[in-house]
Protein backbone atom coordinates (compact mmCIF):
# COMPACT_ATOMS: atom_id res chain seq x y z
CA UNK A 1 0.00 0.00 0.00
CA UNK A 2 1.41 3.20 -0.96
CA UNK A 3 0.54 6.13 1.52
CA UNK A 4 0.82 9.78 0.91
CA UNK A 5 1.23 12.65 3.60
CA UNK A 6 0.43 16.10 3.28
CA UNK A 7 1.85 18.91 6.11
CA UNK A 8 4.24 15.46 7.77
CA UNK A 9 6.20 18.31 9.28
CA UNK A 10 3.75 19.06 11.55
CA UNK A 11 3.31 17.20 15.28
CA UNK A 12 0.64 15.30 14.00
CA UNK A 13 2.12 15.00 10.39
CA UNK A 14 5.36 13.45 12.81
CA UNK A 15 2.88 11.10 14.50
CA UNK A 16 1.37 9.89 11.64
CA UNK A 17 4.71 9.16 9.60
CA UNK A 18 6.21 7.38 12.51
CA UNK A 19 2.88 5.32 12.13
CA UNK A 20 2.68 4.22 8.87
CA UNK A 21 6.96 3.83 8.61
CA UNK A 22 5.82 0.95 11.10
CA UNK A 23 2.58 -0.06 9.36
CA UNK A 24 2.97 -3.64 8.27
CA UNK A 25 0.74 -3.01 5.52
CA UNK A 26 2.40 0.04 4.18
CA UNK A 27 5.49 -0.03 1.14
CA UNK A 28 5.79 3.22 0.47
CA UNK A 29 5.62 6.68 1.59
CA UNK A 30 4.86 9.59 -0.04
CA UNK A 31 5.36 13.07 1.83
CA UNK A 32 4.23 16.15 -0.05
CA UNK A 33 4.73 19.49 1.29
CA UNK A 34 3.33 23.08 0.09
CA UNK A 35 5.85 24.82 1.84
CA UNK A 36 8.67 23.48 3.80
CA UNK A 37 12.30 23.08 1.84
CA UNK A 38 12.55 19.13 0.04
CA UNK A 39 16.27 18.92 1.42
CA UNK A 40 15.32 19.73 4.80
CA UNK A 41 12.38 17.63 4.74
CA UNK A 42 14.27 14.59 3.77
CA UNK A 43 16.50 15.09 5.94
CA UNK A 44 14.45 14.81 9.02
CA UNK A 45 12.30 11.94 7.73
CA UNK A 46 15.48 10.18 6.49
CA UNK A 47 15.25 7.86 9.12
CA UNK A 48 15.94 3.87 8.32
CA UNK A 49 12.21 2.50 7.75
CA UNK A 50 11.48 -0.53 5.39
CA UNK A 51 9.41 1.44 3.75
CA UNK A 52 10.43 3.55 0.49
CA UNK A 53 9.96 7.67 1.85
CA UNK A 54 10.08 10.52 -1.04
CA UNK A 55 9.89 13.80 -0.71
CA UNK A 56 7.66 15.64 -3.44
CA UNK A 57 6.21 19.01 -3.81
CA UNK A 58 2.62 19.24 -3.43
CA UNK A 59 0.75 17.88 -6.65
CA UNK A 60 -2.94 16.63 -6.61
CA UNK A 61 -2.67 14.74 -9.80
CA UNK A 62 0.44 12.91 -9.08
CA UNK A 63 -0.75 12.28 -5.44
CA UNK A 64 -3.25 10.49 -6.98
CA UNK A 65 -1.46 8.62 -9.74
CA UNK A 66 1.13 7.17 -6.94
CA UNK A 67 -0.67 6.56 -3.88
CA UNK A 68 -3.09 4.14 -3.04
CA UNK A 69 -4.75 6.76 0.23
CA UNK A 70 -3.78 10.76 1.35
CA UNK A 71 -3.29 11.38 4.70
CA UNK A 72 -3.74 15.47 5.03
CA UNK A 73 -2.00 16.79 8.42
CA UNK A 74 -2.86 20.13 7.51
CA UNK A 75 -4.76 23.30 8.98
CA UNK A 76 -8.43 23.68 8.95
CA UNK A 77 -9.24 25.69 5.90
CA UNK A 78 -5.79 24.10 4.16
CA UNK A 79 -7.14 21.10 3.72
CA UNK A 80 -10.16 22.18 2.46
CA UNK A 81 -8.27 24.20 -0.38
CA UNK A 82 -5.73 21.26 -0.83
CA UNK A 83 -8.40 18.73 -0.92
CA UNK A 84 -10.85 19.33 -3.25
CA UNK A 85 -9.14 17.75 -6.30
CA UNK A 86 -9.35 14.44 -4.52
CA UNK A 87 -12.73 14.80 -3.48
CA UNK A 88 -14.07 15.75 -7.49
CA UNK A 89 -11.87 12.94 -8.13
CA UNK A 90 -13.24 10.10 -5.47
CA UNK A 91 -9.54 9.82 -4.26
CA UNK A 92 -9.58 8.33 -0.90
CA UNK A 93 -8.63 10.90 1.84
CA UNK A 94 -8.10 11.25 5.77
CA UNK A 95 -8.25 14.34 6.85
CA UNK A 96 -7.09 15.67 10.39
CA UNK A 97 -8.60 18.62 10.25
CA UNK A 98 -11.86 20.02 11.08
CA UNK A 99 -12.74 20.40 7.72
CA UNK A 100 -14.65 17.44 6.84
CA UNK A 101 -16.46 17.16 10.71
CA UNK A 102 -19.40 19.63 10.00
CA UNK A 103 -22.42 18.38 8.07
CA UNK A 104 -23.77 22.45 7.89
CA UNK A 105 -21.07 24.80 6.24
CA UNK A 106 -23.05 27.26 8.08
CA UNK A 107 -22.13 26.01 11.48
CA UNK A 108 -18.38 25.88 9.86
CA UNK A 109 -18.08 29.46 8.83
CA UNK A 110 -19.50 30.25 12.42
CA UNK A 111 -17.18 27.88 14.75
CA UNK A 112 -14.09 28.45 12.22
CA UNK A 113 -14.68 31.69 11.31
CA UNK A 114 -14.51 31.48 7.71
CA UNK A 115 -15.90 30.08 5.42
CA UNK A 116 -16.48 26.21 4.23
CA UNK A 117 -13.95 24.97 1.51
CA UNK A 118 -16.29 22.41 1.17
CA UNK A 119 -19.48 21.84 -0.05
CA UNK A 120 -22.61 21.04 1.61
CA UNK A 121 -23.04 17.70 -1.02
CA UNK A 122 -19.49 16.42 -0.86
CA UNK A 123 -19.34 17.25 2.95
CA UNK A 124 -22.52 14.34 3.22
CA UNK A 125 -20.06 11.85 1.42
CA UNK A 126 -17.94 11.92 4.23
CA UNK A 127 -17.07 9.67 7.15
CA UNK A 128 -16.80 11.06 10.26
CA UNK A 129 -14.51 8.59 11.47
CA UNK A 130 -15.06 7.97 15.81
CA UNK A 131 -13.73 4.12 14.67
CA UNK A 132 -15.56 2.52 17.61
CA UNK A 133 -18.27 3.85 16.17
CA UNK A 134 -17.88 3.98 12.68
CA UNK A 135 -20.30 1.17 10.77
CA UNK A 136 -19.12 1.97 7.49
CA UNK A 137 -16.69 4.08 5.73
CA UNK A 138 -16.83 6.70 2.56
CA UNK A 139 -13.74 7.54 0.72
CA UNK A 140 -13.24 10.90 2.31
CA UNK A 141 -13.05 10.25 6.27
CA UNK A 142 -12.95 12.52 8.46
CA UNK A 143 -10.73 12.11 11.82
CA UNK A 144 -12.56 13.61 14.93
CA UNK A 145 -10.94 16.22 16.83
CA UNK A 146 -8.94 15.48 19.86
CA UNK A 147 -11.01 17.26 22.55
CA UNK A 148 -14.29 15.58 20.51
CA UNK A 149 -12.85 11.82 20.85
CA UNK A 150 -12.37 12.17 24.48
CA UNK A 151 -15.65 13.53 25.19
CA UNK A 152 -18.08 11.14 22.58
CA UNK A 153 -16.03 8.63 23.83
CA UNK A 154 -16.64 9.03 27.40
CA UNK A 155 -19.74 9.93 26.89
CA UNK A 156 -21.32 7.36 24.55
CA UNK A 157 -22.56 4.48 26.98
CA UNK A 158 -24.63 6.92 29.15
CA UNK A 159 -26.02 9.11 26.00
CA UNK A 160 -26.82 6.36 23.82
CA UNK A 161 -28.39 4.12 27.40
CA UNK A 162 -30.29 7.19 28.12
CA UNK A 163 -28.69 7.15 31.86
CA UNK A 164 -28.18 10.65 32.01
CA UNK A 165 -29.85 13.99 31.61
CA UNK A 166 -29.65 14.94 27.98
CA UNK A 167 -29.53 18.63 29.32
CA UNK A 168 -27.17 18.42 32.15
CA UNK A 169 -24.07 17.65 30.86
CA UNK A 170 -21.02 19.90 31.44
CA UNK A 171 -17.57 19.00 29.69
CA UNK A 172 -14.13 20.71 31.59
CA UNK A 173 -10.89 19.47 29.12
CA UNK A 174 -7.92 20.24 28.82
CA UNK A 175 -4.81 19.17 26.68
CA UNK A 176 -1.09 19.38 26.27
CA UNK A 177 0.41 22.05 24.16
CA UNK A 178 1.23 19.99 21.06
CA UNK A 179 -2.61 20.07 20.35
CA UNK A 180 -1.97 23.63 19.97
CA UNK A 181 0.54 22.72 16.86
CA UNK A 182 3.66 23.92 16.46
CA UNK A 183 3.08 27.26 15.11
CA UNK A 184 4.28 29.62 18.05
CA UNK A 185 1.69 31.60 19.96
CA UNK A 186 1.56 33.79 23.15
CA UNK A 187 -0.42 31.80 24.71
CA UNK A 188 1.91 28.61 23.79
CA UNK A 189 4.89 30.44 24.36
CA UNK A 190 7.38 28.13 26.55
CA UNK A 191 7.06 31.13 29.39
CA UNK A 192 3.17 31.18 29.74
CA UNK A 193 2.93 27.60 29.62
CA UNK A 194 5.54 26.54 31.71
CA UNK A 195 4.43 25.98 35.58
CA UNK A 196 0.83 27.62 34.73
CA UNK A 197 -2.44 26.92 33.58
CA UNK A 198 -4.83 28.61 31.64
CA UNK A 199 -8.30 28.57 30.41
CA UNK A 200 -8.85 29.23 26.49
CA UNK A 201 -11.58 29.52 23.81
CA UNK A 202 -14.51 29.48 26.67
CA UNK A 203 -18.02 28.48 25.01
CA UNK A 204 -16.41 29.14 21.83
CA UNK A 205 -14.29 25.98 20.95
CA UNK A 206 -14.47 24.88 17.34
CA UNK A 207 -15.35 21.29 18.85
CA UNK A 208 -18.70 22.18 20.63
CA UNK A 209 -20.45 21.71 17.30
CA UNK A 210 -18.83 18.66 15.97
CA UNK A 211 -19.51 16.81 19.50
CA UNK A 212 -23.17 18.02 19.27
CA UNK A 213 -23.40 16.65 15.83
CA UNK A 214 -22.77 13.35 17.21
CA UNK A 215 -24.39 13.42 20.31
CA UNK A 216 -28.19 13.93 18.43
CA UNK A 217 -27.22 11.08 16.22
CA UNK A 218 -26.97 9.05 19.03
CA UNK A 219 -29.75 10.68 21.22
CA UNK A 220 -31.68 13.66 18.95
CA UNK A 221 -33.46 15.52 21.68
CA UNK A 222 -29.72 15.86 23.10
CA UNK A 223 -29.23 19.46 25.18
CA UNK A 224 -26.77 21.93 24.40
CA UNK A 225 -23.37 20.96 26.71
CA UNK A 226 -21.10 23.33 28.66
CA UNK A 227 -17.73 22.81 27.44
CA UNK A 228 -14.56 24.62 28.61
CA UNK A 229 -10.73 23.78 27.34
CA UNK A 230 -7.48 24.47 29.21
CA UNK A 231 -3.83 24.47 28.21
CA UNK A 232 -1.66 22.18 30.79
CA UNK A 233 1.97 22.50 30.99
CA UNK A 234 2.48 19.09 29.17
CA UNK A 235 3.76 18.04 25.79
CA UNK A 236 1.23 15.41 25.12
CA UNK A 237 -2.37 13.96 26.39
CA UNK A 238 -5.41 15.07 26.98
CA UNK A 239 -8.32 14.46 29.50
CA UNK A 240 -11.96 15.07 29.40
CA UNK A 241 -13.66 15.21 32.81
CA UNK A 242 -17.64 15.27 32.46
CA UNK A 243 -19.67 15.66 34.91
CA UNK A 244 -23.83 14.58 34.19
CA UNK A 245 -26.98 13.97 36.02
CA UNK A 246 -28.50 10.29 36.25
CA UNK A 247 -31.50 9.57 35.78
CA UNK A 248 -31.95 6.07 36.93
CA UNK A 249 -33.20 6.24 40.64
CA UNK A 250 -32.28 2.79 41.96
CA UNK A 251 -30.13 1.16 44.15
CA UNK A 252 -27.72 -0.60 41.30
CA UNK A 253 -27.24 2.92 39.37
CA UNK A 254 -23.09 1.67 39.72
CA UNK A 255 -24.09 -1.95 38.38
CA UNK A 256 -26.45 -0.43 35.27
CA UNK A 257 -23.34 2.61 34.39
CA UNK A 258 -20.58 0.12 34.28
CA UNK A 259 -22.52 -2.43 32.51
CA UNK A 260 -23.22 0.29 29.83
CA UNK A 261 -19.25 0.99 29.66
CA UNK A 262 -18.62 -2.72 29.25
CA UNK A 263 -21.15 -3.42 26.33
CA UNK A 264 -19.65 -0.45 24.54
CA UNK A 265 -16.29 -1.62 24.82
CA UNK A 266 -15.91 -4.89 25.33
CA UNK A 267 -14.49 -5.74 22.16
CA UNK A 268 -12.81 -2.63 21.26
CA UNK A 269 -8.77 -2.83 21.62
CA UNK A 270 -8.10 0.52 21.45
CA UNK A 271 -10.15 0.92 25.02
CA UNK A 272 -9.80 0.85 28.40
CA UNK A 273 -12.49 1.11 31.27
CA UNK A 274 -10.92 1.16 34.91
CA UNK A 275 -12.96 -0.36 37.51
CA UNK A 276 -12.39 1.39 40.68
CA UNK A 277 -9.97 4.26 39.64
CA UNK A 278 -9.27 7.28 37.38
CA UNK A 279 -7.20 7.47 34.55
CA UNK A 280 -3.97 9.60 34.74
CA UNK A 281 -2.41 11.01 31.08
CA UNK A 282 0.68 8.77 31.69
CA UNK A 283 -1.84 5.81 31.14
CA UNK A 284 -2.02 6.57 27.61
CA UNK A 285 0.52 9.26 26.75
CA UNK A 286 2.33 7.70 23.42
CA UNK A 287 0.04 5.18 22.58
CA UNK A 288 -3.44 4.89 20.65
CA UNK A 289 -5.59 3.98 24.26
CA UNK A 290 -8.75 5.63 25.31
CA UNK A 291 -8.50 5.44 28.99
CA UNK A 292 -12.51 5.81 30.66
CA UNK A 293 -12.79 5.87 34.73
CA UNK A 294 -16.16 6.85 36.14
CA UNK A 295 -17.79 7.61 39.71
CA UNK A 296 -21.37 7.85 40.93
CA UNK A 297 -22.21 10.52 43.77
CA UNK A 298 -25.56 9.41 45.38
CA UNK A 299 -25.88 12.42 46.99
CA UNK A 300 -25.97 14.79 44.19
CA UNK A 301 -26.94 12.08 41.74
CA UNK A 302 -23.85 13.22 39.52
CA UNK A 303 -21.89 10.99 37.82
CA UNK A 304 -17.89 12.06 36.91
CA UNK A 305 -16.71 10.73 33.62
CA UNK A 306 -12.64 11.25 32.96
CA UNK A 307 -11.45 10.57 29.74
CA UNK A 308 -8.07 10.65 28.57
CA UNK A 309 -6.12 10.16 25.46
CA UNK A 310 -2.44 11.36 23.79
CA UNK A 311 -4.35 14.17 21.76
CA UNK A 312 -1.49 13.47 18.98
CA UNK A 313 -2.16 9.39 18.84
CA UNK A 314 -6.03 8.61 19.53
CA UNK A 315 -6.47 12.26 19.16
CA UNK A 316 -4.74 12.63 15.14
CA UNK A 317 -2.48 10.39 13.69
CA UNK A 318 -3.09 7.18 15.66
CA UNK A 319 -7.05 7.09 15.07
CA UNK A 320 -6.53 8.81 11.55
CA UNK A 321 -4.16 4.95 10.96
CA UNK A 322 -7.46 2.69 12.57
CA UNK A 323 -9.60 5.19 10.29
CA UNK A 324 -6.92 3.70 7.49
CA UNK A 325 -7.21 -0.08 9.03
CA UNK A 326 -10.50 0.19 8.72
CA UNK A 327 -11.01 1.91 4.91
CA UNK A 328 -8.32 -1.37 3.72
CA UNK A 329 -10.42 -4.17 5.82
CA UNK A 330 -6.78 -3.88 7.79
CA UNK A 331 -6.18 -5.93 11.05
CA UNK A 332 -7.70 -2.99 13.07
CA UNK A 333 -4.71 -2.21 15.59
CA UNK A 334 -2.05 -2.71 12.46
CA UNK A 335 0.58 0.11 13.12
CA UNK A 336 -0.62 0.62 16.28
CA UNK A 337 1.16 -1.69 19.08
CA UNK A 338 3.24 1.30 20.77
CA UNK A 339 2.61 0.91 24.58
CA UNK A 340 2.47 4.27 26.81
CA UNK A 341 5.59 6.09 27.47
CA UNK A 342 4.57 5.41 31.14
CA UNK A 343 7.36 7.13 32.30
N1 LIG B 1 -2.06 18.67 17.33
C1 LIG B 1 -3.10 17.96 17.73
O1 LIG B 1 -3.13 17.44 18.87
C2 LIG B 1 -4.28 17.76 16.82
C3 LIG B 1 -4.35 18.35 15.58
N2 LIG B 1 -5.45 18.16 14.79
C4 LIG B 1 -5.53 18.77 13.49
O2 LIG B 1 -4.55 18.16 12.64
C5 LIG B 1 -4.04 19.12 11.73
C6 LIG B 1 -2.53 19.23 11.93
O3 LIG B 1 -2.30 19.64 13.25
P1 LIG B 1 -0.86 19.86 13.87
O4 LIG B 1 0.00 18.73 13.52
O5 LIG B 1 -1.07 20.24 15.27
O6 LIG B 1 -0.41 21.14 13.04
P2 LIG B 1 1.00 21.86 12.93
O7 LIG B 1 0.71 23.32 12.99
O8 LIG B 1 1.94 21.30 13.92
O9 LIG B 1 1.47 21.47 11.45
C7 LIG B 1 0.70 21.72 10.31
C8 LIG B 1 1.51 21.37 9.07
O10 LIG B 1 0.68 21.65 7.94
C9 LIG B 1 1.46 22.07 6.83
N3 LIG B 1 0.91 23.33 6.30
C10 LIG B 1 0.50 23.52 5.03
N4 LIG B 1 0.01 24.75 4.86
C11 LIG B 1 0.11 25.38 6.04
C12 LIG B 1 -0.22 26.69 6.48
N5 LIG B 1 -0.77 27.59 5.67
N6 LIG B 1 0.03 27.00 7.77
C13 LIG B 1 0.59 26.11 8.60
N7 LIG B 1 0.90 24.83 8.23
C14 LIG B 1 0.68 24.48 6.96
C15 LIG B 1 2.90 22.23 7.33
O11 LIG B 1 3.53 21.02 6.97
P3 LIG B 1 4.51 20.88 5.69
O12 LIG B 1 5.41 22.05 5.74
O13 LIG B 1 5.20 19.59 5.96
O14 LIG B 1 3.63 20.85 4.48
C16 LIG B 1 2.75 22.23 8.86
O15 LIG B 1 3.87 21.69 9.49
C17 LIG B 1 -4.76 20.43 12.03
O16 LIG B 1 -5.86 20.57 11.18
C18 LIG B 1 -5.22 20.26 13.45
O17 LIG B 1 -6.31 21.04 13.74
C19 LIG B 1 -6.47 17.36 15.18
C20 LIG B 1 -6.44 16.75 16.38
C21 LIG B 1 -5.37 16.94 17.32
C1 LIG C 1 -4.22 22.97 22.98
C2 LIG C 1 -4.97 23.41 21.76
O1 LIG C 1 -4.91 24.55 21.36
N1 LIG C 1 -5.67 22.48 21.15
C3 LIG C 1 -6.40 22.73 19.94
C4 LIG C 1 -6.92 21.44 19.45
C5 LIG C 1 -7.06 21.53 17.98
C6 LIG C 1 -7.50 20.30 17.33
O2 LIG C 1 -7.76 19.26 17.85
O3 LIG C 1 -7.63 20.47 16.06
P1 LIG C 1 -8.99 20.46 15.31
O4 LIG C 1 -9.64 21.76 15.49
O5 LIG C 1 -8.59 20.12 13.96
O6 LIG C 1 -9.77 19.37 15.89
C7 LIG C 1 -7.58 23.69 20.17
O7 LIG C 1 -8.12 23.70 21.26
O8 LIG C 1 -8.02 24.33 19.20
Amino acid sequence: MKVAIVGVTGYSGTVLWQLLSQHPNVTEINIYTTQADLEAVAQQFDWQTKQTVRVLPFDAGQIMADNDVAFFATPAGVTGELAETFMANHFPIIDLSGDLRLQDPKAYQKWYHRAAEVSRETLSYATYGLTEFTATTTDYIANPGCYATATLMGLAPLVQERLIDLDSVIVDAKSGVTGAGKKLSQATHYVDVDENFSLYKLNQHQHIPEIMQQLKQWAPDMGPIQFTTGLLPVKRGLMATIYAKVTADSADVNEIIAAAFQATYMDKPFVKILANDMPDLRLVVGSNMTAIGWSYNPVTHIVTIVSVIDNLMKGAAGQAVQNFNQYFGFDETAGLAQLPLMI
